[in-house]
């Protein structure tokens, strides 16, 4: 077992790294615990991991909310459910609240550990690539609203995560692919040597050689906790992050949550600011090209859905979290390795770059 911890003065918490720890899960995680423990989980994850989860957690007070399955779920009408459930336990303030799923997962229960009481304990059990390499980190919880992406929710840090590469051994590949988008972001926005180790491993990691899924997930989680230890609350820099995701997030809502994956939405998402970028005279047309063959490589999409008009695009593009002052602020690569933050962008560029297609 591997393990890191995001640097966050008293609210500092361990990452644990791993290919079969659910067997020594309560050791583990024996800090993070507390005695009242509140599985948040769903209709696809439970009946693969809830059992040997909860036989893992010994004499503890254990109640499950089960949600249903995909980003459709994601809504204050399942808050409001879990905490509803959550209530009728009776469990109080020094409970956990333990999510075992993908980020969607993830994301509600968080925000049903931020709201719960005012806050209680939330510890994190990623089941998917996505959740392992991003969601899962950070404390960023949400839920979707009709007009928008992650458009409420709140900031808090879970105590401990928990990732088991073992849970990708039953993950479908179209979601493994879209984990997979996250992690290429990681190379692009910071780290060019890990992305020419991606354009090397692309065929392990698509194969989950556990050898080299360990490597990619600690390498995004390192990347993800010392930008967030940074900038916990997206005051600046941790924006970055953002790479690829105000044109993705706009694409998750325009065609229906769920019908594009977050990872594919961020996938287009980033070539689309690639594309801006070299027509900017900032990234090289070459470095570019890699993108987009590192993207297809790992079965991803590399240019966005023709229905979506301009209007459409504006619209859905405002309601961004990082709209500062009326303006659109984008995450533009400067090179690979490199991004910046600018609401510095012709709009001649956008258009073109969001309504051409490549297939
Ligand atoms: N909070 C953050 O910092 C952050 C970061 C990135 C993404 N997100 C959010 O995460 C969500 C996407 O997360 P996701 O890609 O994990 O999607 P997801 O949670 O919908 O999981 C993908 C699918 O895989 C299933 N699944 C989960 N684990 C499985 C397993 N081990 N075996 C088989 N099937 C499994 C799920 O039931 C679901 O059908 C989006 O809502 C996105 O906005 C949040
Ligand atoms: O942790 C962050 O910060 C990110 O931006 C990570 C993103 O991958 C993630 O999709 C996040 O939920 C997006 O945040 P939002 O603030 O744009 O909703
Ligand atoms: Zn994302």
């Amino acid at each position: 077992m591997q393990q890191l911890i995001v640097e966050l003065g008293s609210r500092s918490y361990p990452i644990f790294v791993g290919s079969d720890l659910l067997p020594t899960l309560a050791n583990t995680l024996q800090s993070s615990l507390n005695q009242q423990i509140f599985i948040i989980t769903n209709e696809v994850v439970a009946p693969l991991y809830l059992e040997a989860v909860k036989a893992q957690l010994g004499a503890r007070d254990i109640a499950t909310f089960v949600m249903p399955d995909g980003e459709a779920a994601k809504t204050l009408t399942t808050w409001s459910e879990a905490l509803d459930a959550l209530l009728a336990t009776g469990f109080a303030r020094d409970c956990t609240v333990l999510a075992l799923g993908g980020g969607v997962v993830g994301d509600l229960a968080g925000f049903v550990a931020a709201s719960f009481h005012r806050g209680v304990d939330f510890v994190q059990m990623p089941t998917t690539l996505l959740s392992q390499v991003d969601s899962s980190v950070g404390g960023k919880t949400a839920v979707n609203h009709p007009r928008g992406k992650n458009l409420i929710g709140a900031f808090h840090q879970p105590k401990a995560v928990l990732i088991d590469t073992h849970f990708l051994t039953s993950l479908p590949s179209r979601e493994l692919s879209a984990g997979l988008a996250e992690v290429i972001k990681y190379g692009i926005m910071a780290d060019a040597e890990f992305f020419a180790w991606l354009e090397q491993y692309m065929p392990a990691l698509m194969a989950l050689d556990q050898r080299a899924l360990t490597q990619a997930i600690m390498r995004s989680c390192r990347c993800k906790a010392e930008v967030v230890s940074d900038d916990e609350r997206e005051h600046g820099r941790r924006a970055l992050l953002n790479l690829g995701h105000t044109f993705g997030h706009a694409i998750e809502k325009a065609q229906g949550y769920g019908e594009w994956l977050h990872g594919e939405a961020v996938a287009a998402g980033m070539a689309i600011a690639c594309d801006i970028s070299v027509e900017q005279g900032h990234m090289l047309a070459a470095d570019y090209e890699r993108v987009l063959t590192l993207l297809r490589a790992a079965n991803l999409p590399t240019s966005a859905p023709a229905s979506m008009d301009w209007d459409e695009w504006q619209q859905l593009m405002l309601r961004d979290k990082k709209v500062q002052g009326g303006k659109v602020r984008f995450i533009l690569p400067r090179g690979l390795g490199d991004a910046v933050i600018t609401d510095k962008v012709a709009e001649s560029l956008i258009v073109k770059a969001v309504s051409r297609q490549r297939g």
